[in-house]
């Protein structure tokens, strides 16, 4: 799913101050539904303020805020403590607060331990927990009631790339969803692979608003990877989703995904772990496609029926693969 046009969530000349300092300053700013916008800017821009303004979670000292929406703000703070409860009893506390019924809440939990491929563990507490684990629960507690509106607060610092990788693809998946996403960021992955436009805050103001596209997040002469595959449809399809993947085809048992060439690596893992065949993977340039990319993968499929084994090349693939090849490597 794309954004559309819709304000999801509206300030108007919005300003906050805390003591007689001023920390954002007439704010006019719209968030559309399904969109997902990066905020950046130097320490002490106003970046977590807009986000809690944005939230409704901090009242505004002049301006007005509009929130069109029917679900709920998730918001995922920056810090996460280290409590002395397991992800499930902390879960468990926050449903009951929101009034989850039990069942509900109880399926929710183990719904979302899997998704973030979290072991519900009953005996180690979140004091043991490494800052990817924390951070895996911070966004757990915000997912407990599936959000209109996902607030994120540096949601990638301090992580490591495969980590990060893990959170952009479940993101990314939020998004494809509807969710709409704003995320506070020094981090360059999350405007990279996420945003579809990045405001930028100096000094409690906003000093530029940008529509993003690919062609100008990306060096264009970067190569793209381009990896065909055989495995049975069910498990081709959830490749798509994973971070990286900028186009892909599903065709029977035969699959063909071409992807920023940073995350292949961690593409493949990911693939060959869940028993996918790795047939050929090449190393091109899409100068061409890349630059009319759109904000999510392309996906291309053909009927069911079909009786071609092979996935036949999607238009930019075609194009990627006529560009120039610079090394191939061919598995067995
Ligand atoms: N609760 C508060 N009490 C007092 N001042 C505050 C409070 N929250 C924020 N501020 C001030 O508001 C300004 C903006 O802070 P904010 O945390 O929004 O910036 P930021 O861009 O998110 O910074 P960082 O990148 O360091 O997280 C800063 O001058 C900060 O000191």
């Amino acid at each position: 799913m794309t954004y559309n046009d819709t304000p999801l969530v509206r300030l108007h000349g919005a300003s906050r101050r805390f003591n007689g300092t001023t920390a954002l300053s007439d704010i006019d700013l719209a968030l559309r539904r399904g969109e997902s916008a990066a905020l950046v800017g130097h320490n002490g821009s106003g970046k977590s303020t807009l986000l809690r303004l944005i939230g409704g979670l901090l009242p505004l000292s002049r301006g007005k805020r509009e929130y069109l929406g029917q679900g709920p703000i998730g918001y995922v703070p920056d810090r996460f403590p280290k409590l002395k409860f397991t992800s499930r009893e902390y879960l468990t506390h926050m449903g009951r607060i929101q009034r989850k019924p039990e069942a509900e809440l109880k399926a929710r939990i183990v719904q979302l331990h899997e998704l973030f491929r979290l072991s519900v563990s009953d005996r180690q507490d979140m004091r043991h927990y490494s800052k990817g684990m924390l951070q895996k629960v911070n966004l757990m507690q915000a997912l407990l009631t599936p959000p209109a509106v996902l607030l994120l607060d540096e949601p990638l610092a301090g992580l490591d790339a495969a980590t990060q990788d893990e959170l952009v693809a479940i993101l990314r998946r939020l998004k494809q969803d509807g969710v709409t996403l704003a995320a506070a960021t020094h981090e360059p992955e999350f405007a990279d692979l996420l945003a579809d436009r990045v405001v930028t805050l100096a000094q409690g103001r906003i000093v530029s608003d940008q529509e993003r596209s690919r062609a100008t997040a990306h060096d264009s002469a970067q190569p793209d990877m381009l990896i065909r595959c055989r495995a049975p449809e069910e498990m081709l399809r959830p490749l798509g989703r994973h971070a990286g993947v900028l186009e892909y085809e599903v065709n029977g048992e035969a699959g063909c995904f071409r992807l920023e060439e940073r995350l292949s690596d961690a593409f493949l893992a990911s693939a060959i772990k869940h028993g996918v065949s790795i047939r050929e993977v090449t190393s091109v340039i899409t100068r061409h496609a890349r630059s009319q990319d759109n904000r999510e993968p392309r996906v291309a499929t053909s009927p069911a029926s079909t009786s071609s084994h092979e996935a036949p090349e999607s238009s930019a693939a075609t194009a990627a693969r006529q560009s120039v090849n610079e090394r191939s490597r061919s598995f067995p």
